[in-house]
């Protein structure tokens, strides 16, 4: 079936499909007489107390973890036809709207007999929508890290509500979250976002803490914004479910809508994060550099750091598309230095065979021996992430005092560190079209009276993810999963897994036991996703 079309099959299928529980939702109560009178963009009543999942079933273990949409808490809200029908750029698309039950599967390996498990809902336009172009005051925000592809997103939000739906209305915050309560926006236009896709950073500016729900929440009403982009990673997406909880309670029509940033890939259930291929590509060049460096010496080793607070999905990824690391850290694999099957024998091994050697570590790998040998600062930046000590430098002067302590053989190092290069440069051409496309779904849903959601690539299907299952957990390289299998036979590498000793043995089953049961099937027994960057990975 074309991926446009609407068959008769959906039709039937919508009258199996049962509304099991909607907790809360859809339930009126008084309106808060108590609230202040923000009541330019206050649409009805109110609801009490956090909102519950959306979930709904249907035959053959169908499930939808469907998001909230404005009429949960509004009732009776007018709709208005799709501009879209009208526009002459789609009128060759033969069914350019998504139909209303069309859902995008969680898990695309399946055996014959299994259920058909957890889906969500697909993105894209639809015939109704519940804003009229000249109503909607958009705000646009981006906080965080910076990530290549973030002014890509920004431009397409602004030319999509403008040349899609006739919004004209569009703020860009200043500076993160607390941009909200400052004085100064910017008013974007297509014309004036119209090259900043060609730099890296956000035009809008970023930050970290500064998060207050009710100093928000009070701002998008005072300043009658109807419809909130939210561009961060998980700290954001945290962020912007509590925002949408508080507009909810107050009975906004207000649209909440996140999409997720991170070059960390560390955001769960998407198939990965805009702005990661561009990052690893822009690694290589440190790894080329240590690589030319390590081997234009006799037994020279090159040592380069990569992001990867929690994940080291861009060591990995850059580790196996590089083909010139002999070693790969990462954080989710605990290693050590001495003794048989350590680093330091690793690498008199292949200094041996090969006179040189590259080791990729991601920024977050052995923290555990730094803090060891290392006093903890133990800090936290302004968001509460720990601030993590250099490994970096560590382990290159770690390996420095063993081999000059041992004499034997005279290395010479070469250390890179280059943290913010890979994610200050502007986003790659893939991730560009990726930007563009996360871009006009997270539009679509807003316009359609969609709200609390994430919109994210599941399956290489735009969807909107409700706000709980990207905020409850963090991604992470699964080193029991294929890929990790697949770098260390590409690098030869110790698993580190594999000690002598009786202690040490029961501490490696102790690891493994640690370790999720299934491997690439993007679910374990508790039904919790665990790694993978993109289905073809597996
Ligand atoms: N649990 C949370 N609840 C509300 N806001 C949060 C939460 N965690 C982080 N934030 C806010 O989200 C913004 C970005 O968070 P941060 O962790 O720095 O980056 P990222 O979103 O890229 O992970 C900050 O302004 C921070 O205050
Ligand atoms: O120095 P900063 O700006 O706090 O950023 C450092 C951190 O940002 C990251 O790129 C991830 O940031 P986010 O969580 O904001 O996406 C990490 O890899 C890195 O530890
Ligand atoms: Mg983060």
């Amino acid at each position: 079936m074309d991926s446009n079309s609407v068959s008769n099959s959906n039709f039937e299928f919508s009258n199996h499909i049962q509304k099991t529980f909607v907790k809360n939702n859809g339930f009126l109560h008084p309106k808060l007489g108590s609230e202040p009178a923000r009541s330019r963009s206050r649409a009805a009543m109110a609801s009490p107390a956090n909102s519950e999942p959306k979930i709904v079933t249907g035959i053959a273990g169908y499930i939808l973890e469907d998001v909230p949409h404005l009429t949960d808490y509004i009732p009776n809200l007018p709709t208005y036809p799709n501009p879209l029908q009208d526009n002459p750029a789609y009128s060759v698309v033969k069914q350019y709207f998504v139909h209303v039950d069309d859902s995008v599967p969680q898990k695309v390996v399946v055996h014959k007999d299994g259920a058909r498990g957890v889906h969500f809902r697909r993105a894209g336009p639809r015939q109704k929508v519940y804003f009229e172009a000249d109503d909607v005051q958009v705000a646009i925000v981006t906080c965080g890290g910076l990530c290549p592809g973030l002014n890509t997103v920004i431009r397409e939000l602004v030319c999509g509500l403008h040349h899609m739906y006739g919004v004209k209305k569009v703020l860009g915050i200043n500076g993160g979250y607390k941009g909200f309560y400052a004085r100064n926006t910017i008013n974007l236009t297509p014309k004036s976002v119209n090259d900043i896709h060609k730099r890296g950073g956000t035009v809008l500016g970023t930050s970290r803490g500064g998060h207050d729900t009710k100093k928000i929440v009070d701002s998008i009403q005072d300043r009658g914004i109807n419809q909130v982009y939210i561009i961060g990673g998980d700290g954001t997406q945290k962020g912007a479910s509590a925002i949408f909880e508080e507009v909810r309670r107050r009975g906004l029509k207000v649209s909440v809508v996140g999409i997720p940033k991170t070059i960390d890939n560390d955001i769960p259930v998407i198939d990965k994060s805009f702005g990661f291929d561009t990052a690893v590509e822009e690694a290589q060049r440190a790894i080329n550099a240590a690589h030319v460096e390590a081997e234009s010496v006799e037994n020279g080793i090159g040592v380069v750091k990569l992001m990867g607070r929690n994940s080291g999905f861009i060591a990995m990824y850059a580790t196996l598309a590089s083909r010139d690391v002999d070693c790969c850290l990462i954080p989710e694999s605990p290693f050590y230095l001495e003794g048989p099957g350590g680093l330091f024998e690793y690498i008199e091994k292949r200094l041996k065979e090969n006179g040189h050697m590259v080791i990729v570590i991601a920024e977050g790998a052995g923290q555990e021996l730094v803090s060891e040998s290392v006093q903890s600062m133990s800090k936290q930046d302004a968001s509460g992430n720990k601030l993590l000590q250099d490994v970096g430098l560590w382990i290159s002067q770690k390996i420095k005092d063993h081999f000059a302590e041992q004499k034997t053989l005279p290395i010479t190092l070469k250390y890179i560190d280059p943290t913010y290069m890979i994610r200050a440069v502007p986003s790659n051409a893939s991730d560009n079209v990726y930007c563009t496309l996360l871009a006009q779904s997270a539009v679509h849903g807003a316009m359609a009276g969609y709200t609390g959601y994430t919109s994210g690539l599941v399956n290489g299907r735009q969807t909107y993810i409700p706000f709980y299952r990207i905020t409850e957990r963090q991604n992470h390289v699964v080193i029991t999963d294929r890929m990790w299998a697949r770098l260390l036979s590409s690098t030869n590498q110790p698993s580190f897994l594999y000690v002598k000793g009786d202690h040490e043995e029961k501490k490696e089953e102790e690891t493994l036991n640690q370790l999720p049961d299934e491997h690439c099937s993007k679910e374990n027994s508790a039904n919790k996703e665990i790694s993978c960057i993109s289905p073809a990975a597996c």
